[in-house]
């Protein structure tokens, strides 16, 4: 069945882990303190998200640094930890020494379902403002026209069914129209016992015979045959 929506988690289906965690980690990890010290007086709000996820109202902005630090070393998906780390990319988006990394499988299978009015949206831990700027300074240039909308945890986690459930909800769309995309079969199973159709993503490694239709890449995911 040829869906008329479909969602992709980025790390590991779009893009690959060592971008994520050998390029956009370390470039934020060296840069978590100064940009906080620098920019303290409008991260208010993200120092107190920080002090709520932590269960610590007493932190001061020196603790709070060394918090988001250790949440980026053990890779938690703690909302003001992806905000602040969308903020620091931002710079090295803008001055070019970062540049998102997508598989060329995955933009010639976007550009391609795009053509075909199915319709795009990326489902990530990165913050929305992080996923933009990774497709839309992308290394095949700016994805970004291609999609339709963006999620992140703000909708709720991706381990959640109820978060695919509100994002059917979000685009209007039945669950059972909807693909989703990831390299995560935890997610799949959330995806699925929401209703949506699942496919897992499996870059770099033999194709397993698990509970998930897994392919390696984007041209296995919808063969043309189907639009015949
Ligand atoms: C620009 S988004 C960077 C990816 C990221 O921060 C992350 O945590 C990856 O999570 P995903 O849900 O895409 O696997
Ligand atoms: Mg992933």
């Amino acid at each position: 069945m040829i869906p008329r929506a479909i969602i992709t988690d980025i790390e590991g289906t779009t893009s690959s882990l060592s971008f994520v965690h050998d390029v956009l980690f370390p470039y934020s990890r060296a840069r978590i303190a100064d940009h906080v010290r620098d920019h303290a007086d409008r991260l208010g709000p993200l120092l107190a998200d920080v002090r709520t996820e932590a269960g610590d109202a007493g932190l001061d902005v020196d603790a709070c640094i060394i918090q988001l630090i250790a949440w980026q070393d053990a890779d938690r998906k703690i909302g003001p930890l992806k905000t602040l780390q969308g903020m620091i990319w931002a710079e090295g988006f803008a001055d070019g020494s970062l540049q998102g990394h997508v598989y060329p499988d995955a933009v010639a299978g976007l550009r391609r379902w795009n053509a075909r009015r199915i319709s795009l949206y990326v489902y990530s831990s990165g913050s929305v403002a992080a996923q933009k700027l990774l497709f839309g300074h992308s290394v095949a240039g700016d994805l970004t026209p291609l999609f339709s909308g963006y999620f992140d945890t703000a909708i709720g986690g991706k381990k959640d069914a109820a978060s695919y459930r509100a994002i059917a909800d979000a685009i209007d769309l039945p669950p059972a129209d909807i693909l989703f995309l990831s390299d995560v079969e935890a997610e799949l199973a959330a995806a699925q016992s929401a209703g949506l159709a699942v496919t897992l993503l499996v870059r770099d490694a033999p194709l397993p015979d698990g509970a998930y239709r897994a392919v390696g890449d984007f041209d296995s995911i919808l063969p043309e045959s189907l639009f015949a």
